[in-house]
């Protein structure tokens, strides 16, 4: 009674029917023919894919408790990372607890809204802005040699300082973010390639593809760094007699805080340094590959909509007038911002698969989903659900204008879940909701954005690149002038 699929092959199982380079894609492809409840073999593992919302309504709020199961591909143990990782740890204690702790002191409303972080992310908005009028004086069209921005780099650079501010308290050198940029940008590829590992635990150990020691490398650059911090502020606590960094500083880092909670007993969770670099790893991971990879999509989509970008332009100045930045105190008051993210995370879901597993056997809709089968809960497809959305290829924020129907926990129709939902919900939704806007404000609030002469004339390589968040193939470059 599992969920109808295509045929599979000995060995190799269904591997033919789902391999490609944008998987999201192909298990939609299934989903047309078979169903919005599609079971596939791959090797030996049973993979069930969700691709509409009554069927995700099922997984993530009915039967929830038995789906929230993880299983880490290979690629995550590179340096024994999945061991500790909030991300791929099971529904236990610890994930809990780790939870609770980046909820608790980083990521809530109240801590975000609070004195010590709203200044961080004020500083980080403003340190943007400045960077981009900086390019904006080089790249302006007309200028002697105008050199087009990457874009993508402005809020990856804005989310990456905010974020090591938040958790120690400091800056990083223009070196460190631009090797910092590379090592995200790789361990966001490696992290769900399409490993033979996955399927073939017997092949594991030798990671045929490699992919698991490229991760190991890729991690182990931000680990150094990380470690860095952590024996910088041992040393700087041992100095001051245990108390730390001075107390306006401590209100809003959170290694202070871990280092607090530090217990060397196997009962509590934080009692070894490597649970404290591989939880930061991964929260800082999880910031700069997704919010600069939506903005990026935002700003291409913006570029070819020239109306759109005028409407947005004109609501800015119309509600902030001459102010420097757009805070996130702002955005509720800029409807058509909010609009152009929403439609944003639908049409480019950036995390476009969630991938779970089941810990007890479930009968969903009269098939059976067995104990230990993973069930991938396909967002991209649900996002583009004809049933549900009108036009759902074409870039129409004003669909979110119409109702408030659509929040981001997820509606009772499941139809727009871009942060998925349930128990394992993203943990950064707080902080995502608010610099979204922020960030894609702040960047055209001001300035002049034009696609260079080239993609002007042949249009813009709008394709894919699949990863642990789906970002554009060809990184998006851009002329821009100050306004
Ligand atoms: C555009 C921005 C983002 C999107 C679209 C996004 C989306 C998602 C999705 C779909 C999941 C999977 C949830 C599930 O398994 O059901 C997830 C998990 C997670 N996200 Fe995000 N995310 C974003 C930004 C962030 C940020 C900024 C952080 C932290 C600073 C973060 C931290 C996490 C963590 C720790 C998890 C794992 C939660 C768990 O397994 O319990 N995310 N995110």
């Amino acid at each position: 009674r599992l969920p109808p699929g295509p045929t599979s092959l000995p060995i190799i199982g269904n591997l033919l029917d789902v391999a490609s380079k944008l998987p999201h894609r192909s298990l939609w492809r299934l989903a047309e023919r078979y169903g919005p409840l599609v079971s596939v073999r791959i090797g030996t593992a049973v993979v069930v894919v969700v691709s509409s919302p009554a069927v995700a309504r099922e997984v993530l709020k009915t039967h929830n408790g038995s789906i929230t199961g993880r299983r880490a591909p290979d690629a995550w143990n590179g340096a024994g990372h999945a061991a500790n990782s909030l991300i791929t740890l099971p529904a236990g204690r610890r994930w809990r607890e780790l939870r609770r702790i980046g909820a608790e002191h980083l990521l809530s409303p109240r801590r975000l809204d609070g004195h010590g972080l709203r200044a961080a992310i004020r500083a980080a908005l403003l340190d943007m802005r400045r960077r981009v009028f900086e390019e904006s004086s080089s790249s302006a069209p007309g200028a002697a040699a105008a050199k087009p921005v990457e874009v993508g780099e402005v809020p990856f650079v804005a989310m990456a300082e905010l974020m090591w501010r938040a958790m120690f308290s400091c800056s990083l050198d223009a070196a460190t973010l631009r090797e910092l940029h590379g090592v995200a940008k790789e361990a966001a590829r490696l992290a769900l390639t399409p490993n033979i590992s996955d399927f073939f635990p017997a092949v594991a150990a030798m990671d045929l593809q490699g992919i698991r020691r490229g991760m190991a490398k890729q991690v182990g650059k931000v680990y150094e760094l990380i470690d860095q911090e952590i024996n910088k502020r041992r040393r700087a606590r041992e100095a001051s007699g245990g108390g730390g960094i001075d107390d306006e500083q401590k209100a809003a880092d959170l290694l202070e805080m871990m280092l607090d909670m530090w217990e060397e007993d196997d009962e509590v969770v934080i009692n070894r340094d490597n649970t404290i670099r591989t939880f930061l790893t991964d929260l800082f991971l999880a910031a700069v590959d997704t919010i600069p990879c939506a903005i990026e999509w935002a700003m291409a989509e913006l570029l070819q909509n020239p109306e759109t970008m005028k409407k947005l332009k004109a609501q800015l100045s119309s509600v902030l007038g001459s102010k420097e930045c757009v805070e996130c105190s702002d955005v509720d008051s800029v409807p058509y911002l909010q609009a152009i993210i929403k439609e944003t995370l639908r049409l480019h879901s950036v995390v476009p698969l969630v991938p779970n597993k089941a810990v007890d056997t479930v009968e969903i809709q009269g098939h059976i989903i067995p104990k230990g089968g993973n069930v991938i809960v396909n967002l991209w497809a649900i996002h583009h659900d004809a049933e549900v959305w009108t036009d759902p290829c074409k870039f129409i924020p004003e669909r979110f204008l119409q109702s408030n129907e659509f929040n981001y926990q997820g509606t009772d129709d499941f139809d727009f879940i871009p942060f998925s939902a349930g128990r394992r919900l993203c943990l950064g939704l707080p902080l995502a909701t608010r610099m979204l806007p922020a960030l894609l404000g702040s960047t055209t609030h001001h300035f002049e954005w034009t696609l260079p002469q080239d993609a002007m004339e042949n249009g813009l390589d709008m394709s894919e690149k699949f990863g642990l968040a789906l970002s554009m193939a060809t990184p998006l470059q851009a002329m821009v002038k100050a306004m």
